[in-house]
């Protein structure tokens, strides 16, 4: 006891003398003191100290160890904790408790106590901030006996990674998420993404669709997600691609919904119109997460990227040749090019994060550029097609609950006959101020909707054919 408030007083001492002497004594030797002061403090402590800092690197990436700290003591370690925080958890969607900024608390990993702290540091700055909370530093401080350092730097690390992954997972509310324009991004901390909670209710159960390519899709999804050891070993990034593609309200959105569902990933949706340059392109693709959908609906309709490759690589010939050295390279990075879009799909970046799925959406297969969508990059091509009568039977089944009717056959011959999109039949069954009790007259709505559809298109036919002899007989005019 005596020999602790000893070294107290002398540490003491030891600060008071040299805060009068600093400016006096030639920096070597301050250098030199300070060395050995830190020399002394580590003699007498027996603990060692680790921080986790909350962001890091240049571009101030959110550290997952922080993340996964902060999971790993909220489920953990709250309990124990005197001052609790509570908030809208970010990853969960749901009010989550974490051990509050400053408070002490006390885990223990093989019978080895290590104390956390939620520490909290503001770098000294000479401007005022308009965003204070952004000049905030958060950090983890844990500290641990100097002779458990092996076991805290081999271990324990990694059980806080592991866990505080598995609680995130476990709790996490999967998002959707939306690209902001690139004029929205400032301060560091400033995403290029924004998110609302994934609700969409879609699933495989409920898409109307062929049942074997239905199965299909399903089980290339499973050999996809079980598929990490695979990819590594046959030296492919674990991604993959697929284009959907078909007419308007056939189910392609639903699809890209019942996928996330049945995955259990998040969904990026990717505006690309809001993308200027390759650039940004790139920055938006880091920050995207592993165990997500990237979505590019209508493809053909969000950017001309059609041939542009091919033109491209013509008029930059001719422009290479009148810009100076090294000029190239940023003209190419200052637009969205369709070479941009195909890096962002399978060049190195792509790699990155891992366990992703990119889909691309569109109603004319026919107007993309082939490089965009060959197999290997857009792995799987799945048409949605107009209402087949087994897809029929999923939307009864779901809107009314039945499984056969008498009007089935009725329905199945006009099913044959007439191309209509399996949101129309939805639509049609669905009877307007009724609670769609009578199955009957929800299903003789359906037979009109099918037959004023029968009707339009034998109308249309008709259009067309009359079109066609005027310019046929109109051709033949010219020509006598
Ligand atoms: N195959 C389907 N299975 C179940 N419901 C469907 C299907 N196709 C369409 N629907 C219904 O129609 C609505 C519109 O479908 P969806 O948005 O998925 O079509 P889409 O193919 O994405 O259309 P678009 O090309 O216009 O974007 C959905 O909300 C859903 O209720
Ligand atoms: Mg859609």
């Amino acid at each position: 006891m005596v020999g602790n408030w000893a070294g107290i007083g002398a540490v003491l001492s030891f600060f008071y003398f040299y805060e009068r002497l600093a400016n006096y004594i030639p920096f070597q030797i301050r250098d030199y003191l300070a060395t050995l002061f830190h020399k002394v403090v580590s003699f007498v402590n027996p603990y060692d100290q680790i921080t986790i800092h909350e962001y890091r690197g240049e571009y101030m990436h959110r550290d997952e160890l922080y993340a996964a700290s902060r999971a790993y003591l909220s489920s953990a370690c709250s309990s124990r904790a005197r001052k609790l925080k509570a908030d809208l958890g970010q990853e969960s969607g749901k009010p989550s408790l974490t051990i509050d900024d400053y408070e002490e608390v006390i885990d223990t990993f093989r019978g080895v106590r290590i104390w956390w702290c939620a520490c909290m540091r503001f770098p000294i700055s000479q401007t005022i901030s308009f965003y204070p909370d952004e000049e905030q530093r958060k950090y983890y401080r844990i500290t641990f006996h100097k002779r458990h350092r092996k076991l805290v730097e081999g271990e324990y690390l990694n059980h806080i990674l592991r866990e505080g992954r598995d609680v995130t997972v476990r709790t996490r509310q999967r998002k959707l998420f939306t690209n902001s324009p690139s004029s929205n991004w400032y301060g560091y901390r400033s995403s290029c993404w924004s998110h609302v909670a994934f609700e969409h209710p879609a699933t495989f159960d409920t898409l109307a669709m062929d049942p074997k390519k239905k199965r299909e899709i399903i089980d290339d999804l499973v050999t996809f997600r079980e598929g990490k050891k695979y990819y590594k070993k046959i030296g492919k990034a674990w991604k993959r691609g697929y284009l959907l593609y078909g007419p308007p309200g056939t189910g392609k959105s639903s699809m890209i919904a019942a996928i996330a569902n049945f995955l259990e990933y998040d969904v990026y949706d990717l505006e690309l119109t809001a993308v200027k340059t390759n650039t940004e392109l790139r920055k938006i693709f880091i920050e995207t997460t592993g165990k997500s959908i990237i979505v590019i609906e209508d493809i053909d309709c969000s950017i001309d990227l059609t041939g542009k490759r091919k033109e491209k690589k013509k008029d930059d010939e001719d422009k290479d040749k009148k810009l100076p050295p090294g000029m190239e390279e940023k003209d190419e990075n200052s637009k969205l090019t369709l070479s941009g879009v195909l890096n962002f799909i399978d060049g190195l970046w792509s790699a990155c994060g891992g366990e992703r799925i990119v889909i691309f959406t569109t109603n004319h297969v026919e107007k993309l550029d082939p490089a965009l969508i060959r197999r290997g990059r857009m792995d799987m091509h799945i048409e949605m097609s107009y209402c087949t009568f087994e897809a029929f039977k999923v939307l009864a089944k779901n809107y009314l609950g039945i499984v056969e009717h008498d009007l089935f056959n009725m329905i199945q011959a006009l099913l044959s006959e007439v191309k209509i999109s399996p949101a129309d039949v939805a639509e049609g069954l669905m009877l307007k101020n009724s609670r769609n009790e009578d199955v009957g007259a929800c299903l003789m709505n359906l037979i009109r909707v099918i037959e004023a559809a029968k009707e339009e298109a034998k109308k249309k036919a008709q259009h067309e054919l009359a079109a066609q002899e005027n310019k046929k007989s109109s051709k033949e005019e010219s020509s006598v």
